[in-house]
């Protein structure tokens, strides 16, 4: 049995790593850390684990943290890379949910976040964690990254035009929409049900922290400079990204079903990436609480534009469940232990 930490328990992806590692046949949550709720039994918080989790609450401690095989961060930026270090040096190895080591360029990382990266010789050695493209990086990774969620949603529908060199890599649009959840569980005026129900907006459409981490991906995809304009959007509901992205074909001579069957071919080895039937249209609710991207192919009147609609659950493949199912690539496990349930309906 891996033992297995959790930093940051009281929020929406430390709650849903409880959720599915409570069914996963080889690890068990040894220790979740609050601050604010050190003592408290989980399930008093959450009602909804009550015979699952039998643990309480503890303050944060690396040198108990150390003592895991594994410990997953589910905390806001700027807090995992404080403690990593140590735990590394102890021997933990590490998933970090949030962004403190997903960008490689540790400047880049500083303009976006507004913080000095306070460990750049271990961010070096972090591993992006996408294992639909760096699975075999991962399995001897001490140090994962886990990617965000708008960047899995976008990344899995345009690495394959990418990797292909299908589409013209300065010319990409991503327009994409998260449920509230995406925000995290403290209180915001913006996100309030008064505020955000009945209503839809854009947002960070000047720049959004997604934008570097989504193109050092793509880039990396298509051996080249990348040129991604995106846009996203509050939905008014709790979970699930929907990503629609337009890409223009370098040779519109490609027919759709040529790319449908590329699309297929790339995700034949990925449990958790569904290249859903020609005319498909794929909609959040058919992800909510599943570990899987489903994605569609579409070249609108036949013309030069390529558009691939892409959507998860934000706090399962765009989150946690991610989390988890690079944990199994890192111990060795079945890819998808633990991440098997299947979307709820309705
Ligand atoms: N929500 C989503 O859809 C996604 C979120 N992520 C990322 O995952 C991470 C967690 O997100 P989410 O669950 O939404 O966040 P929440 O804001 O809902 O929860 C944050 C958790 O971190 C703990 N925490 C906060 N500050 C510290 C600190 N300084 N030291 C230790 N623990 C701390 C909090 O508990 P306490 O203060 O009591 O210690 C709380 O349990 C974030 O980095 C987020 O960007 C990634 C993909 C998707
Ligand atoms: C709806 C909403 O606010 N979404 C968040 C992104 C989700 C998130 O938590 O960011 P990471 O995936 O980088 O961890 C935002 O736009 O900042």
């Amino acid at each position: 049995m891996l033992k297995v930490g959790i930093v940051g328990g009281t929020g929406y992806t430390g709650a849903e790593l409880l959720r599915l590692l409570s069914t996963h046949a080889e690890a068990e949550v040894a220790m979740i850390t609050s601050r604010a709720e050190d003592g408290v039994a989980v399930d008093e918080l959450f009602p909804s684990l009550r015979g699952a989790i039998d643990l309480r609450f503890t303050a944060p401690d690396v040198n108990a943290l150390a003592s895991c095989d594994v410990v997953f961060f589910a905390t806001p930026h700027n807090v995992a890379m404080n403690m990593v270090p140590e735990l590394l040096a102890a021997g933990t190895r590490i998933v970090d949910l949030s962004a403190d080591f997903r960008i490689s360029d540790a400047e880049l990382w500083s303009k976006w976040y507004n913080e000095e990266h306070v460990c750049p010789d271990v961010l070096a050695t972090a591993v992006y964690g996408l294992p639909e493209r760096n699975a075999a990086k991962i399995r001897d990774a001490k140090l994962i990254a886990c990617p965000g969620c708008y960047p899995t949603a976008v990344e899995l529908g345009l690495i394959p035009l990418l990797e292909q060199k299908l589409v013209d890599p300065k010319r990409l649009i991503a327009s994409a929409a998260s449920g509230v959840s995406g925000a995290g569980r403290q209180a915001k005026l913006d996100n309030i049900y008064a505020e955000l129900s009945e209503s839809f907006k854009a947002y960070g459409v000047a720049g959004h922290r997604h934008l570097p981490e989504i193109e050092q991906e793509l880039a990396l995809a298509a051996e080249g400079p990348v040129n991604l304009t995106f846009t996203p959007h509050l939905l008014p509901q709790v979970r699930g990204i929907h990503a629609t992205l337009f890409s223009e074909l370098l040779d519109p001579a490609v027919p759709l079903d040529e790319l449908q069957f590329m699309f297929e071919k790339r995700y034949a080895d990925a449990p958790f990436v569904d290249v859903m039937p020609l005319g498909s249209l794929p909609q959040t609710r058919s992800v909510r609480g599943a570990n899987t991207c489903r994605l569609a192919l579409y070249r609108p009147q036949n013309r030069d534009t390529v558009v691939v609609l892409s959507v998860i659950d934000n706090l399962v493949k765009g989150a946690s469940g991610q989390a988890i199912q690079n944990m199994n690539i890192m111990f060795g496990l079945p890819e998808t232990m633990g991440l098997q349930g299947l979307a709820l309906l309705p």
